[in-house]
């Protein structure tokens, strides 16, 4: 059994049991218990703030986790990261109060900044040779400068909207962070072999994110054009339909540029295109 610890409530928590939820790992969350077995995969989850995951891993308790890369670094606990897991996106930045004339890391020196990251911004002050004062705060750090707690603050930005609320400006991004998978560094071979298929399923599902299977007809005098035109896994698949001089056309994706290439192909004489969500990807 390999026991994995999760984020019992916040900010992680949903999109971590989506993703055990793809990966075809059934976890019932209703009991609210702080343990939890899957009922068709050999692992339990362990539901705790996520201030305590990178310490349970380290020290053994649990064997994996998924925590934000910015409380993994900050807590500077022994485990490894194992993937990166794309959700939760965020940064480490300071800011300062938007009026202020910045022109550069030395505004730093002698002031007072709040923080609930003081191990990252200790390093990152130390390794610039800035001297400021690090005031510990564990939430609502963004109000600090407001209520003269602080000159300046070190937390979590992600759109912005909660400096802009109040009153501060981005000055620098000391570092990017998104969900991690991170993990005992010494496993039992039988656990290795559990990880290993759990990394295999949500390498599939990661896969498969963002990714469309897209069928259409095409007029066969037009295949090559519309072939040159899909930038497919592989190359796509072509099948005669009943109709003369028509082909149907099926190929995969991206998110990204499809709209794009849509246009191109409808453009083409392409038509009856069919857009349909993929589960699970294995390349
Ligand atoms: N606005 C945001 N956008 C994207 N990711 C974020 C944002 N805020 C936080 N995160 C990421 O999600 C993680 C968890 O955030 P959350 O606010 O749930 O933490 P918390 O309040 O410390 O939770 P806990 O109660 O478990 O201690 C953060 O460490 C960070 O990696
Ligand atoms: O740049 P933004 O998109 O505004 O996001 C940044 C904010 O998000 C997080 O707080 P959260 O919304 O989780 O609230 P809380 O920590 O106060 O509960 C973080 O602590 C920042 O305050
Ligand atoms: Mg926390």
């Amino acid at each position: 059994m390999l026991r994995i610890a999760v984020q019992s409530k916040g900010r992680l928590f949903d999109d971590t049991m989506a993703l055990l939820s793809e990966a075809d790992i059934k976890i019932s969350t209703s009991k609210r218990t702080l343990l939890t077995q899957a009922s068709n995969f050999p692992v339990e989850v362990l539901f705790l703030r996520d201030d305590d995951i990178p310490q349970t891993i380290a020290s053994g308790v649990a064997d994996i986790g998924i925590v934000g890369e910015n409380e993994f670094v900050e807590r500077n606990e022994k485990a490894d990261i194992i993937y990166r897991l794309g959700f939760s996106k965020c940064r480490l930045s300071l800011a300062i109060h938007k009026e202020e004339n910045y022109q550069g890391l030395s505004w730093f020196n002698g002031k007072k900044i709040a923080t609930s990251y003081p191990g990252i911004l200790r390093n990152f002050l130390e390794r610039n040779g800035i001297q400021a004062d690090i005031h510990v705060i564990t939430g609502s750090v963004e109000i600090a400068p407001g209520i003269g707690l602080a000159d300046a603050i070190f937390d979590i930005v992600s759109s912005g909207s909660t400096l802009i609320s109040n009153n501060l400006k981005e000055v620098e991004v000391v570092m990017k962070s998104e969900a991690v998978l991170i993990g005992y560094p010494g496993l039992s071979p039988e656990k290795k072999t559990i990880l290993d298929e759990l990394l295999f399923r949500i390498e599939a599902v990661k896969a498969a994110e963002d990714k469309k299977y897209v069928l259409m007809n095409a007029p066969t005098d037009k295949l090559q054009e519309i072939i040159e035109v899909l930038p497919g896994v592989k190359s796509p698949t072509i099948m005669p339909l009943a109709t003369e001089g028509w082909s149907s056309v099926h190929t995969v994706l991206d998110q990204k540029c499809f709209w794009e290439i849509i246009g191109k192909l409808k453009a083409l004489g392409a038509q009856g295109i069919l857009v349909i969500p993929i589960e699970k990807m294995i390349l």
